[in-house]
């Protein structure tokens, strides 16, 4: 589908307030474009370690916005020029200028979708829910999945070092917490793999209808897994919901900068004898994450690697 791009451009620390009066006059969906440094939680909730230095804050936002190509724009744009007018009144929101461009044919939704398809971790299929299983396929463990906008394709290596690891610790009796769960991968493997029940947590609100349609691809029965939006770390409501001393396995395949304060509240969690498999951690960072497993009394079992990155799964002993 082609769409008209309009761009507006404004000043950044007005940018909340100008979305919202966009949305007012109906624009649904508004990319930014600002040279704001990220915050810290910014930076917890992506994945990545190191962020390049970016270019100084200018204080001015572009903020974009799409119509679709065979759309009449001329009413939308009167409705959002005079709520700007009018908002002009309370604050300096900068030029508001508006340039309009038109866009590529894309599905721009669905376009990543082009680049995921079926493919083996070792012996276990992981196959996109818009694609079919071959027959000869139909023996093998399969995990289905559409990862939606939460992260777990399944692709990256450390997914793929988390479910080696997990393949070594499942039993029947196994409770997982899935710090992290994003599409919900890493318990639906643990769950196909035998395990009893799941429990994952994520910061992305996404991760709840993202793990839900994932399960159900899967064939999980109801009530074999639980999601909750919070952060462990400093929670103490998620941390109560979670429960302690509870978990056979821990996973969490998050960056070594949030493995690190995890680590010692996350051992409250785990059974004696349960097993904490980490991932996430880029290669520059091993020490950093042994040395905080150390650090919390854990015995480290197997550091692994795949490409650039880590993975460290421990064992609570006490
Ligand atoms: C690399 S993804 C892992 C997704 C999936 N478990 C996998 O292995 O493919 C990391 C996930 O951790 C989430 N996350 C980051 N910090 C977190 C925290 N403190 N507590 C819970 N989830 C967090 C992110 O939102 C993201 O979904």
């Amino acid at each position: 589908m082609k769409w008209k791009k309009f761009t507006l451009k404004t000043l950044s620390e007005v940018e909340d307030i100008v979305i919202s009066t966009l949305a007012e006059a109906g624009v649904e969906g508004v990319e930014i474009e600002d040279k704001v440094p990220l915050t810290e939680s910014d930076k917890q909730q992506m994945f990545v370690d190191i962020l390049p230095e970016g270019p100084k804050d200018d204080g001015i936002a572009y903020l974009n916005f799409y119509v679709e190509e065979d759309t009449d724009e001329t009413e939308l744009l009167e409705r959002v020029k005079a709520e700007l007018d009018d908002l002009r009144n309370f604050m300096d929101i900068g030029e508001c200028t508006i340039t309009a461009s038109e866009t590529e044919d894309k599905d721009w939704i669905n376009n990543w979708k082009q680049y995921f398809h079926q493919f083996y971790v070792d012996d276990i299929l992981i196959i996109p829910s818009w694609e079919q299983v071959k027959p000869e396929d139909e023996s093998k463990m399969i995990i289905h999945i559409d990862p939606g906008t939460a992260f777990g394709t399944g692709m990256h290596e450390t997914t793929q070092l988390c479910m080696r690891q997990l393949k070594k610790h499942v039993t029947s009796e196994t409770e997982l917490l899935d710090v992290g769960t994003g599409s919900g991968i890493l318990s639906i493997v643990a769950l196909k793999l035998g395990a009893k029940h799941a429990v994952g947590t994520d910061l992305d609100p996404c991760a709840i209808s993202a793990t839900k349609e994932n399960l159900e691809a899967n064939a999980i029965p109801e009530g074999s897994m639980d999601v909750m939006i919070g952060n462990i770390i400093d929670d103490k409501e998620v941390q109560d919901a979670a429960g302690y001393d509870k978990y056979d396995i821990v996973t969490a395949n998050i960056l070594a900068d949030v493995l690190v304060p995890l680590t010692p509240v996350i051992i409250h969690h785990m059974k004696k004898g349960g097993i904490y498999i980490t991932s996430g951690i880029i290669d520059d960072k091993e020490e950093t994450v042994v040395e905080a497993v150390k650090k919390a009394g854990l015995t480290v079992l197997e550091v692994t690697h795949q490409g650039e990155w880590v993975s460290v799964t421990a064992r609570k002993d006490f």
